[in-house]
């Protein structure tokens, strides 16, 4: 199956608020099982969260595995690559079928010929920023990329704590820096932490624990799609 991001806009409609299923949490025993239980869910999409035991202190899995899964499903896939020198590796994650591949501007200071090539792979372009990285990094690039996800959370690991603070980025981004560029947030995205993140005007929300710590993903999506539609900052 090729990248298709014409449905990214499907996904995501204009300004409506949609869920991630960070698959970060699912059972990989029974992977196929899983891609199934978030289709049936009317999930839009499945969040990729590609570690490499470097760039974050945790390993995951690659583009094989998301090649493997591409040719089970046609969910968009969005790409999360917490990787030193993504540069060398972005071929193959658009070779896997990712419809969207976000790099850390923490490892790709430079990313203007990696967004380009991302791009040009016929996906989505994303930079990534950590809770401690100051935008300015991002501005000279927001006008190259398609998707600007503010970690709220250090990346490596689910089921951490929010980080209320970053909800400032959140509104910079939108309402001055970037408010054509769909903002995603990831990390201790959940029913408490929803709604601000709405309300600051994030408009993807990733989420890991908050779905597959509950035995039914349906119930978990549409509860977290219901806070963030009902926050939308005006
Ligand atoms: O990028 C990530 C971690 O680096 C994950 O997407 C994120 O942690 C999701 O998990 P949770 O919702 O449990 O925080
Ligand atoms: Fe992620």
């Amino acid at each position: 199956m090729v990248p298709n991001p014409s449905r990214l806009d499907a996904a995501l409609g204009s300004q409506i608020p949609v869920i991630a299923p960070s698959m970060l949490k699912v059972d990989f025993a029974d992977l196929a099982t899983e891609v199934s239980r978030l289709e049936e869910a009317h999930a839009h999409l499945l969040h990729w969260d590609v570690m490499d035991g470097n760039f974050v202190p945790n390993l995951s899995y690659g583009a094989m595995l998301i090649a493997s899964v591409r040719k089970r499903t046609s969910l968009f896939f969005d790409a999360h690559l917490m990787i030193a020198h993504p540069e060398k590796y972005v071929d193959e994650y658009l070779a896997a079928g990712c419809d969207a591949i976000t790099v850390h501007i923490e490892a790709a200071p430079e990313p203007a010929e990696i967004l380009q090539r991302i791009r040009a792979g016929g996906a989505h372009a994303g930079l990534a920023i950590n809770p401690h990285t100051p935008l300015s990094h991002l501005e000279p690039w927001l006008d190259q990329c398609d998707l600007v996800l503010v970690m709220s959370v250090q990346p490596g690991f689910g089921g951490q704590k929010f980080m209320p603070e970053v909800l400032d980025k959140v509104r910079a981004l939108r309402s001055r820096l970037a408010p054509h560029v769909r903002l995603s947030i990831d990390g201790g995205i959940g029913t408490t932490t929803i709604a601000a993140a709405s309300a600051a005007g994030a408009r993807l929300f990733v989420a890991g624990s908050a779905i597959f710590d509950v035995s039914d993903y349906a119930i978990a999506m549409r509860q977290l799609e219901q806070l963030a539609s009902s926050s939308l900052e005006c």
